[in-house]
């Protein structure tokens, strides 16, 4: 049976842009249920300004709370040296510098253009090479950006191809606004795979309009088989307004076992941990799979 790798990227992405600040027992809990249900690579924190997205502020308590050798990643976002600091002091193994093929987006989100940001990749890179640090990479907006519109797939590919020549050991691109439809999924990934081989990538898609599942089946079919999702669909970034959440991992997963991958992920415990954080966050799962069984008591 084929695998498809999931990145649970609730306890950062999901969480990151939540206007009350979530507990960190409540972060915990969350990771150690999300472990429980399978999930093998759980990006968990983000090492950057707390003046910019205070919800991860207490990223090193969360990571110096994990056992970092249980056999799961947990990688973290680093922006630049400042961040690898925190990140070696956390003892993390792995981490994601974050990119964009979009000007303005690069500029809102990391207060840098396009080129600045590689040139701090670069030094994370190094850095994180010589402390034997795996690194990934994201590539923002590639299928669209929330003030300059469509992209074109060749700014994805140059992007993608930067951070993959770097060293990056996967490239996670990322329909930040989930503007995306399955069209423009196979126009860019067609560019993208020009520079970087299919097996190196990764599908990141939110869920603003209703594509996601229909985006991952396109990149699926083009051969990707590592996807990134949050539980209960959780999710946006503070630096692309209106964007939704990330695809509800419940449904991506329902998705691939019904096509007969394996994920290793038991999906009932999986919707039950979609239920304990919507019922700590005071709201509905956003999956379709945790709302269509319901709570179970
Ligand atoms: C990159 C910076 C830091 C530049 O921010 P800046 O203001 O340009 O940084 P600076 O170097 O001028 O420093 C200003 C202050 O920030 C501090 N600082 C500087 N660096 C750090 C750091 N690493 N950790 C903690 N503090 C830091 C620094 O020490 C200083 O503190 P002060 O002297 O004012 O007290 C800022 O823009 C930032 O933190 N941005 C984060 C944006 C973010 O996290 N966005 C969400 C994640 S991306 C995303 O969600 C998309 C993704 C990945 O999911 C994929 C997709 O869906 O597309």
């Amino acid at each position: 049976m084929t695998h498809v790798k999931i990145v649970e990227v609730g306890p950062r992405d999901g969480l990151q842009n939540e206007k009350h600040t979530v507990a960190l027992a409540t972060k915990l809990e969350l990771i150690r249920k999300l472990a429980d249900s399978g999930l093998r690579c759980i990006e968990a924190g983000a090492f950057v300004s707390p003046k910019w997205v205070p919800q991860m502020a207490d990223s090193l308590q969360v990571l110096q709370a994990l056992d970092l050798d249980a056999g799961i990643d947990y990688p973290v976002l680093v922006p630049n040296d400042k961040g690898l600091d925190a990140a070696l002091e956390a003892g993390v193994r792995e981490i994601a510098v974050f990119g964009a093929a979009s000007e303005a987006f690069s500029q809102k989100n990391i207060n840098a253009s396009i080129a600045e940001s590689l040139q701090r990749f670069e030094s994370v890179m190094k850095r994180a090479q010589a402390a034997n640090i795996k690194v990934r990479g994201y590539v923002s907006c590639v299928l669209g950006c929330p003030y300059e519109g469509d992209i074109a797939p060749y700014k994805v590919a140059e992007v993608a191809r930067a951070l993959y020549n770097m060293g990056c050991y996967e490239i996670s691109l990322g329909d930040t606004i989930g503007v995306g439809t399955p069209n423009k999924v196979t126009a860019m990934l067609d560019a993208v795979t020009e520079v970087v081989p299919v097996t190196k990538l990764a599908g990141h898609f939110h869920d603003t309009y209703g594509m996601a599942i229909a985006n991952i089946h396109t990149a699926l079919q083009a051969g990707v088989r590592t996807f990134d999702s949050s539980v209960a669909g959780l999710g946006g970034c503070p630096y692309a307004k209106g964007a939704s959440g990330n695809v509800a991992t419940e449904d991506v997963v329902y998705l691939l076992h019904g096509l007969g991958y394996h994920t290793g992920v038991d999906l009932e415990q999986l919707a039950d941990t979609a239920w304990f954080i919507a019922e700590a966050l005071v709201r509905e799962p956003g999956s379709k799979y945790a709302k269509a069984r319901g709570l179970r008591s």
